[in-house]
């Protein structure tokens, strides 16, 4: 059972306002959430401050207890943070990497166990090719999925993953999503991620959470969530919803809206 609540909550740095009033009810248990919104609305300073690394005000609680309160080694138990920019990396070799992630947090696990749980995790990736590469001669994409395991492997409560796909190409984006839900259904647990690509979050999430003009805008089931209003208000483009042949709606994006909305500085 997991239950994330936010409740009026904001970020700022210094007196700058990024967010505010952010209302969240708790989501499913086992539910992939896709956080959109254009360029520098927020996304990535929200997901920072559920992972406690940014201060707010207001209350995110994870099955009652305060994310930015909550004692550390508790929270990198709890919650598994995937940042969009991934340090260069060491000469450690991925496997090493994803070990030590796991054994960080998981002293429950022998040795032999976290061995294991980095060799399924790297399976299920698909990335066991990369198990013995050092991360420094790695890839962007090689990095990000490694990036991935370490935190799969931490057995998070939610997992926090800021553009996990960004780096990926079509056929990577899709495992990586398919492997997040799967791992978020049968832990009942939570993934939180931003996401630039409006129909990759339409068709693998279940909810989505707008921002735009410093506020949610919607936070709403998949298949109700984007509107052409939201598409004028959120990203200043003139779009369509339209439904693909299996039922999953996707945007169409026609041109820049003519009359742009004031853009949030
Ligand atoms: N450490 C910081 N100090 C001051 N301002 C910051 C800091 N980090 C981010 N910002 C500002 O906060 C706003 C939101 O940034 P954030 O990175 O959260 O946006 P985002 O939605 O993730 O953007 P993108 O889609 O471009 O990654 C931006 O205006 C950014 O300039």
């Amino acid at each position: 059972m997991t239950e994330l609540v936010i409740k009026n909550l904001s970020i700022s740095y210094g007196s700058k306002n990024i967010l505010s009033d952010i209302n969240i009810p708790a989501f499913a248990p086992g539910s992939m959430v896709g956080v959109l919104g254009p360029n520098g609305v927020g996304k990535s300073s929200f997901l920072r401050a559920l992972a406690g690394l940014n201060k707010y005000h207001g209350s995110a609680t994870l099955n009652g207890l305060e994310l930015g309160t909550m004692a550390h080694q508790d929270r990198a138990r709890q919650v598994g943070y995937l940042p969009q920019t991934l340090p260069q990396g060491t000469s450690l070799v991925a496997y090493e990497a994803v070990i030590s992630a796991c054994r960080a947090v998981r002293p429950d696990l022998s040795h032999p166990q976290a061995q294991k749980l980095a060799e399924t995790t790297f399976n299920e990736l698909g990335i066991t090719k990369l198990a013995f590469q050092p991360l420094h001669q790695m890839s962007g994409g090689q990095r990000q999925m490694v990036g991935l395991a370490q935190v799969i492997v931490r057995a998070p409560a939610i997992m926090l993953l800021d553009e996990p796909t960004s780096a990926l190409d079509l056929r990577w984006q899709l495992q990586v999503l398919d492997v997040v839900r799967r791992i978020a259904r049968q832990q009942q647990g939570l993934a939180l991620m931003a996401l630039h690509d409006i129909n990759l979050a339409l068709r693998h999430c279940d909810y989505v959470v707008l921002f735009g003009n410093g506020r949610v805008l919607a936070c709403d089931d998949v298949s109700r969530v984007m509107t052409v209003d939201h598409l004028k208000t959120a990203y200043q483009v003139d779009g369509r919803i339209e439904q693909c042949s299996q039922g999953t709606p996707f945007v169409i994006v026609d041109r820049l809206s003519p009359t742009p909305h004031h853009h949030r500085e």
